[in-house]
């Protein structure tokens, strides 16, 4: 059964403490946040202090992922703010392998981030350095994307490495997840799912978390 993050990106940002209950009550894994910096992608969105207030009012955790350029500038404050684990892209810094030790020594855990059109071959040094590897299954920036179905063979390929060298960490993905696209990555190794629109754009979010559990029972 895959782990569920459901992304506050479509919650309602008028009111954010309901919709973190909710999923909580429901039985999701973490609480998935995206800080844009509309530089990295094109729209703004989070930062640390809304962090710092969901963390009082959850034992969810927190899985913050950066989507801004030169996150070494910021993870320490993230992790501060409450963050439990923290995702930042390869393609967002110079610097990567330092970004995912300073993540390390503030406390968190460390994700590294791939954009679709980015090879696995960039972060295969790395993976020793991480608890998590976040492929993203859409172009970084929006939610409610359309899923791009060439990434199920890059998280194959992903589970393989994974598989060969004995690593730990846990494979996300995000974007475009409702309760068939899950079933492909599922199979294909990845063990968590990010999903916003299918969650919180349903009058019934408790019952889309439950459906993508199932989906991949
Ligand atoms: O990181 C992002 C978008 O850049 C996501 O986490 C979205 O929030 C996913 O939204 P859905 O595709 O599930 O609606
Ligand atoms: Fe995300």
């Amino acid at each position: 059964m895959i782990k569920v993050a459901p992304s506050i990106l479509s919650a309602n940002f008028a009111n954010l403490q309901p919709d973190v209950e909710l999923v909580e009550k429901a039985g999701a894994d973490a609480l998935h946040i995206d800080v844009m910096d509309g530089q990295f992608v094109p729209n703004l969105s989070f930062g640390m202090s809304t962090v710092a207030a969901i963390r009082p009012i959850t034992s969810l955790t927190l899985d913050c992922h950066l989507m801004i350029v030169e996150p070494e500038r910021f993870v320490a404050q993230f992790a501060q703010a409450g963050a439990d684990l923290i995702g930042v892209h390869v393609e967002s810094t110079h610097h990567i392998y330092h970004v995912l030790q300073l993540i390390r020594q503030a406390g968190a855990k460390a994700e590294v981030v791939v954009n679709p059109g980015t090879p696995l071959s960039l972060i295969e040094g790395l993976l020793p350095l991480v608890d998590q590897v976040l492929i993203m299954t859409v172009n970084p920036g929006f939610g409610g994307q359309h899923f791009l179905t060439p990434m199920v063979d890059k998280v194959r390929a992903l589970a393989q490495l994974k598989q060969q060298h004995g690593y730990q960490f846990d494979i996300e993905v995000d974007g475009g997840i409702n309760d068939q696209t899950v079933k492909q990555v599922y199979e294909a190794g990845a063990t968590v799912a990010v999903a916003g629109s299918y969650v919180y754009g349903s009058a019934d979010p408790a019952q889309r978390i439950q459906d993508l559990k199932v989906a991949t029972n």
